[in-house]
């Protein structure tokens, strides 16, 4: 009997990718028809591996797979997968950390640019018939202001690089990563959160979704920065307690924000972050290009296929 895996969930219009990969190595392939948690339970019983985008690979789903050897996320943040649950029952979980760098940071700095210098608003209100100068007026020069990356892994010292090429200057706050790769990087590190959030004018997210890292800007952190201030976030919607950003920002205690995630993905309609003019946002989508795309769909096929074969995976997290 051939190897099989189950595909949870695809935001592609084909599988022609993973098929591909999987038939040359004799192995089955099936894509999911629902992605819904019950379904998932039943087909994925007999499967010897899972292949999961967007799909929640609960504690529930993960005690019915009776065959399952390794689990990879197609994408870097694994936080839809529980991996105490794989962990418990021996199960591998891993990523592909290595494909879409160069996307995430263009996009970061392209949405920065967007809403700092208001390209999107002043385009917005171009195309109403509003020819209206006057609303730039109050953007800040960026060179020499501070830009913060809140998480100095393989990302953040992408968007760290652009940074610097607009003549800002670069702080850091991540209690993981060495001063010697930050000062690499020339990212100045600040080590107390507070006043890190304090001392910077522009905030970006390159940190991943966990239950420690889950709503790090709250009401609270996002009262010590300053009203002048943004924040960009292209890592995970439930790093930031979207309420309190919205009331922030409708406060006047934050000068705007620029998302790429939310806290629900998709939202119910448009988000209600999406009525405020200083705020820009888009739909999940930092990640993709043809080339980023087509490395990591190849990446995830094959992180199955050598676990499968050698019982080893490249990029395990548990
Ligand atoms: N929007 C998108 O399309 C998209 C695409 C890829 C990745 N992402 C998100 O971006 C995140 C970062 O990706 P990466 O490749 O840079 O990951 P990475 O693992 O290379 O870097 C993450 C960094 O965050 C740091 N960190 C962990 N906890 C922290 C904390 N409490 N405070 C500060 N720093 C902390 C780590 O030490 C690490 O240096 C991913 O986890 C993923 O969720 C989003
Ligand atoms: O984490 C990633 O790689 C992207 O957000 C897609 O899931």
């Amino acid at each position: 009997m051939n190897p099989s895996v189950l595909m949870t969930d695809t935001i592609f219009p084909d599988t022609l990718v993973e098929q591909d990969v999987f038939q040359k190595e004799s192995i089955d392939f099936r894509l999911s028809p629902s992605g819904e948690l019950a379904s998932l339970g039943e087909l994925g019983k007999d499967a010897d591996a899972l292949l999961v985008v967007y799909a929640d690979v609960s504690a529930e789903l993960i005690e019915q797979l009776d065959r399952c050897k390794i689990i990879v996320k197609a994408g870097i943040g694994y936080n839809n997968i529980d991996v105490e649950a794989a962990s418990r029952k021996g199960i591998i979980v891993a990523n592909v950390p290595d494909y879409c760098q160069d996307e995430v940071a263009d996009h970061t700095f392209g949405m920065f640019l967007a809403l700092v210098r208001k390209i999107c608003h002043l385009d917005s209100q171009v195309k109403q018939g509003v020819w209206n100068a006057n609303q730039a007026k109050s953007v800040p020069q960026l060179r020499g202001k501070k830009f913060g990356l809140l998480g100095c892994g393989a990302i953040g010292q992408q968007v760290a690089l652009r940074a610097r090429a607009f003549g800002l200057e670069v702080v850091g706050y991540d209690p993981y990563s060495s001063p010697d790769l930050l000062a690499q990087h020339h990212i100045s590190q600040i080590e107390d959160f507070d006043e890190f959030l304090h001392e910077v004018d522009f905030l970006s997210l390159h940190l991943p979704l966990t239950e420690d890292t889950r709503h790090i800007l709250n009401k609270s952190t996002l009262s010590k920065m300053k009203e002048t201030s943004v924040v960009i976030n292209t890592s995970r919607g439930g790093l930031i307690q979207e309420n309190d950003l919205f009331t922030a920002l409708i406060e006047g205690r934050l000068a705007g924000a620029a998302m790429d995630v939310l806290e629900q993905e998709p939202p119910e309609g448009a988000p209600e972050l999406s009525s405020l003019d200083n705020v820009v946002i888009t739909p999940h989508t930092a990640f993709l290009s043809q080339d980023s795309v087509a490395a990591l769909r190849k990446k995830a096929s094959q992180e199955i296929v050598r676990t499968i074969r050698n019982g080893k995976a490249s990029n395990p997290v548990n």
